[in-house]
């Protein structure tokens, strides 16, 4: 996923019945209710086969039973009379092909029914498992959040979320499979122990032999994740940088890569489908040996033939849930990699600033005070800032100036509450910033860059950006960001469509739509990192101006340009006192 992600634990091939507990451990973690839900589908799919294993031993009864006339005894039923003791019973025909149609009709209603459950599960488990990652993705602190890579957070959202629907409902279905193979076994010891003999020796062989594809589907399945989280990447950038691959020229390169990728994608869904295809046959072989044993047996085994026969069938009948039982032990391997990507994500520690209670802040009266504040980033050793104390006034204009990576952009994310420092003290009216409530705080702040993130949208959802803004208020901040005017040149004007990348908007336009959107919401305190760089300087001095008229805001300007920083009251220098005195 990225470089600091929780590795995937590289455990060696476990032993398939412990992989089912390593599976049903970690689905625990994520589905609530996780034994009720299996115990209520696992009961119901057994019902299912229970209902079949009636259906096949009368319809074998009734075959024998249709040359015959009149009543017939408990001893045309091979398995009942062993099955109750000796009672004896007396079954009509009319009765017999009474519940054998009972028990198809059973059989089909359980089967609908069994189905729609599952499904309604399954979409729940999905439905609850995106909603929990994305939430996840935001509750994260943004320190961590930044060593993620974006396609892999996307991916592991929609596409590997499905994993824990998959495990849960191959979990199930082995639970079923499992059920109904011992309840045709016991069926099959009632009727014809030696059947069930030959069919248990050959249920060790199965095993046996699974056990020999185990690692491989585990390996698949983490190729397979590498797989298509590296086409995601790719695909991802290429639309991401999508300019600069063209003006490189780099089209016919990243088609190049994307088909290496994309090949490698097929050959890993490829590889899972000859496996399945090869474990299944290993499966029928198996069974046809057994069957194959019994026939050619059957004349010295000790076994009523009608037993003999209905115990063979239902051998034959439990084939399938036999493949079905390898097929979810297997794909039970093959998710692992997939489980890991959910359970490391949803493993990161929530930012404790969103969840900790603090005091709340309805305004700055008087002033954010830096005392000798340190910020170190995670995996590195030089601090980004390091033994800083200056104070912005309230309702006053703070200029922060400095050289490039000197800090500034550190330092307003700690203003933002984005980082905390690593040493040192921040305080609000002073009150430390830690113990103050998180979104109240933001509620003040309001923050545009150099670089704006637009989104889908018209150019009034990107001013309004998801939050509860009048009209009025984005026609008021577009006018003090200086930009209505080009916006209502726009064919559609405020309505006009751009798109995340807003090609037809140049870049001091683009600046001005995030200006626009910080204002909008009448910030207390303004904060603007390089945000109107790309803006000429006649523009940027009318903005400036606009914004002055409003008095009473708390303004923080980080600007390369002299001018910019002149206009400010206050004046922030991160340049070391060296640097400082010699320029004077
Ligand atoms: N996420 C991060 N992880 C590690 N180091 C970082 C991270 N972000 C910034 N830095 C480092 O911290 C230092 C300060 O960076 P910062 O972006 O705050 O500087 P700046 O003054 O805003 O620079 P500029 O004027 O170029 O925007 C730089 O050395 C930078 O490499």
């Amino acid at each position: 996923m990225n470089r600091f992600r929780k590795r995937a634990s590289a455990k060696p091939t476990t032993a398939y019945n412990l992989i089912v507990a390593a599976r049903f451990r970690e689905l625990r973690q994520l589905v609530p209710a996780l034994r009720l839900k299996m115990t209520v589908m696992i009961i119901l799919g057994i019902l299912t086969g229970l209902s079949e294993m009636i259906g096949i031993t009368l319809l074998v009864s009734l075959v024998f039973l249709l040359g015959q006339q009149g009543p017939v005894t408990g001893s045309a039923i091979a398995w009942l009379p062993a099955f109750f003791g000796n009672i004896d019973f007396s079954l009509s025909k009319p009765i017999l092909v009474g519940i054998l149609i009972g028990s198809i009709l059973l059989r089909i209603f359980l089967g609908c029914v069994n189905s729609l459950i599952a499904s309604a599960i399954n979409h729940r488990i999905s439905d609850r498992m995106r909603e929990r990652l994305y939430a996840k993705v935001l509750a994260i602190p943004f320190q961590r959040f930044q060593d993620y890579e974006r396609s892999d957070l996307i991916n592991v959202i929609a596409t590997e979320s499905y994993a824990v629907s998959s495990a849960h409902a191959s979990l199930v279905r082995l639970g079923v499979n499992f059920g109904t193979i011992v309840i045709f076994g016991i069926g099959m010891v009632v009727m014809a122990w030696p059947i069930a003999l030959l069919g248990l020796a050959f249920g060790f062989i199965h095993n046996f032999a699974l056990g020999f594809f185990a690692g491989a589907y585990r390996r698949l399945g983490a190729s397979a994740v590498a797989a298509v989280e590296a086409l995601t990447q790719l695909s991802w950038t290429t639309l991401q940088t999508a300019k600069a691959v063209k003006s490189f020229g780099l089209e016919k390169r990243h088609q190049q890569l994307f088909e290496a990728l994309s090949r490698e994608v097929g050959q890993t869904w490829r590889r899972s489908d000859w496996m399945g295809a090869t474990t299944s046959l290993v499966s029928e072989i198996l069974t046809f040996g057994v069957i194959l044993t019994i026939i050619l047996s059957s004349e010295f085994l000790p076994v009523d033939f009608k037993a003999a026969l209905s115990a063979t069938i239902l051998l034959y009948r439990l084939q399938p849930h036999i493949k079905g039982f390898d097929s979810q032990i297997l794909s039970l391997y093959e998710m692992e990699a997939s489980l890991q990507k959910v359970l490391g994500l949803l493993s990161e520690k929530d930012d404790i600033k969103q969840t900790s209670p603090g005091e709340k802040v309805s305004r700055l009266a008087e002033a954010i005070v830096f005392r000798d504040v340190s910020f170190t980033y995670e995996h590195t050793n030089t601090p980004a800032v390091h033994r800083l104390s200056f104070s912005i006034r309230a309702g006053e204009t703070t200029a922060l100036t400095g050289p490039s990576g000197s800090g500034k952009t550190t330092i307003l994310n700690m203003i933002l509450d984005l980082n905390r420092p690593t040493q040192g003290m921040i305080t609000v009216d002073g009150r430390d910033l830690a113990t103050i409530d998180h979104s109240s705080w933001l509620q003040l702040l309001s923050v545009s860059g150099q670089d704006v993130e637009l989104m889908e949208g018209t150019v009034f959802d990107n001013i309004r950006f998801r939050r509860d803004i009048s009209e009025e208020d984005i026609r008021w901040a577009a006018d003090v960001a200086c930009a209505t005017e080009f916006i209502e040149n726009l064919p559609d004007g405020f309505d006009e469509w751009l798109g995340d990348e807003a090609i037809r908007l140049s870049g001091g336009q683009r600046q001005r739509i995030g200006l626009a959107r910080a204002l909008a919401g009448r910030p207390q305190i303004l904060i603007l990192d390089e945000a109107t760089s790309a803006l000429d300087e006649s523009t940027e001095m009318q903005v400036f101006s606009a914004m002055k008229e409003d008095p009473g805001r708390t303004l923080i300007v980080v600007s390369h340009r002299p001018a910019v920083a002149r206009l400010m009251k206050n004046r922030i220098d991160l340049r070391p006192p060296a640097a400082t005195s010699k320029l004077g």
